[in-house]
Order: structure tokens, then C-alpha cells, then sequence
């Protein structure tokens, strides 16, 4: 996620002279420096040097890494976390008072500028520092604010969101080539109607009701199969999914 974030922001036309990366793994920092021309220096050199810190390593380990870094740190500075289920309130609680945080929830389909984020403000935040970090996440996609206590809620949806997208697209697929059709026709076909489909929500705003009711004719092919997928209570499973990604999402707030 780091990278996509970084490979947008390159992208976005922010100088790469103007970026500065932390990464332990010596080969992961190489690379990142070959792609990218940017300067990978120590956790602390980038923290001292930045107006805005983002970190974008895995919940596990926030802690060992606000450790690390927090002497550095000061007030009036932006730390961005996009990490799933760290609070705010986590990361004020080691770092200098009056260092202003926001929680990011990111979505993968940011490296290719179809991100879908949620911002939400710490206790130190002013409009200045949601404006920083929304304009940060907007370089990859869309941007919306939401109250933090929503945020679990958000990971489950758009932040694990391509997860479901890829497996129904998968199912699909194979699928079609139960039915006899070769893979790569099979792909086509499912690529381009999740990317149609998704399409025309955005384009014509219409409720998916709508739009599902507009393919279903009285008797048709679409009833028979809808049919099939209420039976096996595909959308009840999807409820539980989500249910279990924001509980998932509130327990790594407790470092588990
Ligand atoms: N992958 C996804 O779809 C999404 C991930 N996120 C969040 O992004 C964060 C990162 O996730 P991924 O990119 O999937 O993980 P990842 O494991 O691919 O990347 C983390 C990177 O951080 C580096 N790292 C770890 N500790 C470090 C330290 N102390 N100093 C410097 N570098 C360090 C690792 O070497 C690695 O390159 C997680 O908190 C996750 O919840 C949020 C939304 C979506
Ligand atoms: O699976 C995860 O924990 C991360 C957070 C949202 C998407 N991937």
C-alpha cells in the first residue's frame, strides 16, 4: 500500500526530491530507489524532515515503529496512518502532544488512481491537516470524511472491498468454464462487465435495484440465476463477511 501511495504521488507530479521513504528491508529500499528515484533514508531521518509522516506498515507493527520514531516528532507536524484499525487516539498516546494525526482507510485500486479513502481527524487536527491529508489521498482516487468511529466499519467495505470484487470476478470465471467456455474468453467477458457494471452505478447514479431489475426479464435467465443466489444465501454471507472484517478491524486495534 506504501507503494501504491508513493507511486501516485509520482505520478500525481509531487517531486521526488520533495519525498522521502523508510524502509527496513535493505532489497525492498533498493528497489523502491530504482523505480522510483526517491531517497529511502533511516525511519528517524524521515521523520525529522517532513511536514507529513504517512505509515503504512501493518497494525502489528505501529507500535514498534511509533516507538522508533516519536523522539523525532513535533508538534504541529501531520502524522497520516493508513493502517487498518490503529485509532488516533493509539497513536497520540506515543507520540509528542500536539502532533496532529488523521486515519486513513485506502483501498488497492489507488495504483490506478481509482482509490477509494476515508480521513477521519485526531484530537490535534485542524482543517489544515484534513485538507494535507485529503489532498495526499486524492493524487489516487477518491476521498471521503467519515467519523472515525465509522472507520472499522469502512475497512470492511471499501478497504478489504477489492478482495470481494476479485473472488466474484474469480467465481465467475470459473464458472464460465464450467459451461463450457474457453478461460481467456471466460475473462474477457467477466472483466468487462464488472468494469461496465461498475461503470454505469457511477454514471447514471441509479440505485443497483434499479439497474439489477432492468437486466431481470419476467421468466428470464437473470430470475433463474438470482434465484440460485438467494437460495444459497449469498447475501446473507456477504452481511457476515463484512460483519467479521470490522470486528477483525476493531481487535487490531488491541494489537491482536
Ligand atoms: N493491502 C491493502 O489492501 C491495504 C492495506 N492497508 C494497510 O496498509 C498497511 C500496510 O499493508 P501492506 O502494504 O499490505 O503491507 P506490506 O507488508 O506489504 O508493507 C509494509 C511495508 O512496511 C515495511 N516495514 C515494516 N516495518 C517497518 C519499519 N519499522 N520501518 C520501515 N519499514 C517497515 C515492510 O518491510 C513492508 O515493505 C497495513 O497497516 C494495512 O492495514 C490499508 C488498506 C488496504
Ligand atoms: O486485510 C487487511 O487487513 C488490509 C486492510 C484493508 C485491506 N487490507
Amino acid at each position: 500500500m506504501g507503494e501504491t501511495l508513493l507511486s501516485g504521488l509520482v505520478r500525481a507530479g509531487r517531486r521526488v526530491d520533495h519525498l522521502l521513504v523508510g524502509e527496513k528491508r535493505p532489497e525492498r529500499a533498493r528497489e523502491l530507489e530504482e523505480r522510483y528515484g526517491v531517497a529511502v533514508v533511516s525511519n528517524a531521518e524521515a521523520s525529522r524532515r517532513a511536514d507529513t509522516v504517512a505509515i503504512v506498515v501493518k497494525p502489528q507493527d505501529m507500535g514498534d515503529l511509533l516507538d522508533e520514531i516519536a523522539g523525532e516528532l513535533r508538534p504541529g507536524q501531520l502524522v497520516v496512518s493508513l493502517a487498518a484499525g490503529i485509532t488516533t487516539a493509539f497513536i497520540e498516546s506515543r507520540v509528542p502532544d500536539g502532533v496532529a494525526v488523521v486515519r486513513v482507510m485506502p483501498n488497492t485500486p489507488a495504483l490506478v488512481d481509482e482509490g477509494m479513502a476515508a480521513i477521519s481527524p485526531g484530537s490535534h487536527c485542524d482543517e489544515q491537516h484534513l485538507a494535507e491529508a485529503e489532498a495526499l489521498m486524492s493524487s489516487v482516487g477518491k476521498v471521503v470524511r467519515v467519523p472515525e468511529r465509522q472507520q472499522d466499519a469502512v475497512t470492511a467495505i471499501s478497504g478489504s472491498g477489492p478482495a470481494y470484487i476479485y473472488f466474484v470476478v474469480e467465481s465467475m470465471i470459473e464458472a464460465g468454464v464450467h459451461l463450457g467456455l474457453p478461460r481467456a474468453t471466460a475473462t474477457d467477458l467477466v472483466v468487462q462487465t464488472v468494469f461496465g457494471s461498475a461503470t454505469m452505478l457511477r454514471e447514471t447514479g441509479s440505485h443497483p435495484v434499479v439497474l439489477r431489475e432492468q437486466v431481470t426479464s419476467p421468466g428470464g435467465t437473470t430470475a433463474a440465476a438470482l434465484r440460485e443466489l438467494e437460495t444459497h444465501k449469498v447475501r446473507a454471507a456477504f452481511l457476515a463477511a463484512m460483519e467479521a472484517a470490522r470486528d477483525r478491524s476493531r481487535a487490531l486495534a488491541e494489537g491482536s
